[in-house]
């Protein structure tokens, strides 16, 4: 672990770790190949009664996107929340969405104690369950008037269940595919309608490893094929209104503890590892770097693309192992014959 700076950073009251400590010790075993992530992580740290908000950085400029104004559905947890982080880092005015208002509250709490007073970075929530038409024009509509426009639109809100397709109930299938395939339309078609249609502006979806199928989450993987393919329909239809629309693509597990506490299994996460040709889980900041670059002039001439943040997972083997079986023979003529006789 890297030498404590010469200035004190505060202690954990829980555990008598200083800042420094916690930040590098996180870092430290994100790179190891281990399942231990989760042993480290099992208490807040606090710092002075605060919980700890590590550091910001980016690979960016800082005042990039000083004039921008963001939303990032899901913004309160996992990579939603890095993202608003890095955006905030920017300079940019972030309304984070999503369900639970707690959650929302908390992070805003949390990040804008992190924004410095010569920033023109912003934070608030607003509720807002993508599959909820309603719902979705209002965060539109509340976003521009507290803000005055959108210039950016980040749908990374959704999820999904694990769950063999032969036992996923109609109800079950549906909420997957509401939440992140019309979730996702219901908010790229409001801010184009309220905002991005007279005004431009740049879309960026966050969808799944499903290049070789999603066993086990057939829903989501069909219903992100769906986004990335409205993705390259509205690039085309869209950009004569200057909007640029793009999908991330992360793979290979990217670990926070809302997306594991996802899983019955918290180890989920961590299982792709030996598949992962960087033989590591990526970090929520990996694609949050890729989704500022997409939103930045760096990527005027990008549209309808979709970029895999995978550490080359998806160009590997299939992550789903097949049971040894014989239950498709092959086809011979000799075979047919013979059973006609
Ligand atoms: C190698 C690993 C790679 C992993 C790659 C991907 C990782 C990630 O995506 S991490 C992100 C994880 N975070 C999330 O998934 C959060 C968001 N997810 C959800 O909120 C749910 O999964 C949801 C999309 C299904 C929505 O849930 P909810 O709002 O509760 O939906 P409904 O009440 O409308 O309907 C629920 C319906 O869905 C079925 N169902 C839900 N959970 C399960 C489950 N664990 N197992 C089986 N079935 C489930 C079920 O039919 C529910 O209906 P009821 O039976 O009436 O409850
Ligand atoms: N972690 C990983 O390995 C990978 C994640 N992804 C995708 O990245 C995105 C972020 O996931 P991650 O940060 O890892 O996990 P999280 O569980 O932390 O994030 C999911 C976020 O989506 C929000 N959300 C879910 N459903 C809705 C809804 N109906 N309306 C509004 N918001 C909703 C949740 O907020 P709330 O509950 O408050 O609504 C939550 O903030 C997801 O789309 C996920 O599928 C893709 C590939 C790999």
């Amino acid at each position: 672990m890297p030498e404590c700076p010469s200035v004190c950073t505060p202690q954990c009251t829980n555990c008598d770790k200083s800042q420094f400590q916690v930040r590098h010790r996180t870092l430290e075993k994100r790179f190891l190949p281990k399942f231990n992530i989760l042993k480290h992580l099992s208490h807040d740290h606090k710092m002075a009664g605060q919980t700890l908000v590590p550091n910001v950085c980016s690979v960016f400029r800082e005042d990039l996107f000083h004039d921008k104004v963001a939303i990032v559905t899901g913004g309160g947890t996992g990579i939603g929340k890095t993202i608003t982080q890095e955006l905030l880092h920017l300079g940019c005015k972030v309304m984070i969405a999503s369900r639970k208002v707690e959650r929302l509250k908390k992070a805003v709490t949390e990040l804008k104690s992190t924004i410095s007073r010569s920033s023109l970075a912003d934070i608030d929530y607003l509720q807002c369950n993508i599959r909820n038409e309603d719902e979705v024009k209002n965060l539109m509509s509340q976003t521009i008037k507290q803000f005055g426009g959108i210039n950016f639109l980040v749908n990374n809100g959704g999820g999904q269940f694990p769950s063999g397709a032969g036992d996923i109930r109609l109800k079950g299938w549906n909420a997957v595919v509401e939440t992140n395939l019309t979730g996702t339309f219901l908010c790229c078609r409001e801010v184009f309608n309220q905002w991005f249609k007279d005004h431009g502006g740049v879309i960026v979806n966050i969808i799944v490893d499903n290049f070789k199928g999603f066993p086990l989450m057939s829903h989501s993987g069909a219903a992100r094929a769906g986004v990335e393919n409205l993705t390259k329909s509205l690039s085309i239809e869209w950009a004569e209104y200057g909007v640029r629309i793009n999908s991330v693509a992360p793979g290979g597990g990217i670990y926070s503890e809302t997306a594991a506490a996802n899983y019955a299994n918290p180890t989920m996460i961590q299982s792709s590892i030996p598949r992962v040709p960087a033989k590591r889980n990526g970090t929520t900041e990996e694609i949050s770097a890729s989704v500022c670059f997409l939103l930045s002039p760096a990527a005027t001439f990008i549209s309808g693309e979709t970029l895999r943040v995978d550490g080359g997972a998806s160009l590997y083997k299939n992550k789903y192992e097949i049971p040894e079986h014989n239950k498709l023979p092959g086809y011979t003529w000799e075979k047919d014959l013979s059973s006609k006789l």
